[in-house]
């Protein structure tokens, strides 16, 4: 898929890693490094300005080494870039951890899987089918 983009970040396009990875690495654009206190959030801006085809979205993910390393995640996990969009794209991180945690220029902070998603009409009605599972949810099936 072709998906305009303007970069007015210093740094190079999201890439995908490896050969058949679903999300593409987007870094982080800032002048100054971010200092992220425990429990803190802040809005990362990356520099990105994108046009992502009608039918589409963009999501947007942490990254699980981050989070596991730095305990630093996305508040808004996974976050959603709608396809009429025009504005930069950010990142809401958030620190999880116990310590402080700097986000550097240029760090890659999360990670942007595209994927199609569905236009529905509500249908309204009366009943729903039956199903074994009925209304049971929420451990309803047990832990083992
Ligand atoms: O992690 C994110 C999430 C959203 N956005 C941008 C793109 C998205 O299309 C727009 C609106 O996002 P969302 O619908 O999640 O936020 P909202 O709180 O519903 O705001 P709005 O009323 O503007 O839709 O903000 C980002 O840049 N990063
Ligand atoms: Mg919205």
């Amino acid at each position: 898929m072709q998906l305009p983009v303007i970069n007015r970040s210093r740094h190079p396009l999201p890439e995908y890693q490896t050969a058949h990875a679903a999300g593409l690495d987007v870094r982080a654009n800032l002048d100054e490094p971010v200092v992220l206190k425990p429990l803190q959030r802040a809005l990362i801006p990356t520099g990105l300005f994108m046009e992502i085809p009608v039918g589409y979205e963009m999501q947007v993910r942490p990254r699980s080494g981050l989070a596991y390393k730095h305990g630093i995640g996305i508040v808004n996990s996974p976050g959603t870039i709608d396809a009429d969009y025009r504005g930069e794209l950010k990142v809401l991180l958030v620190n999880l951890s116990d310590t402080d945690f700097v986000v550097q220029d240029g760090e890659r902070i999360a990670q942007l899987v595209v994927a199609r998603h569905e236009v529905i009409e509500w249908q309204p009605a009366e009943t729903l089918s039956e199903t074994a599972r009925g209304a049971g949810g929420y451990g309803s099936t047990g832990v083992q």
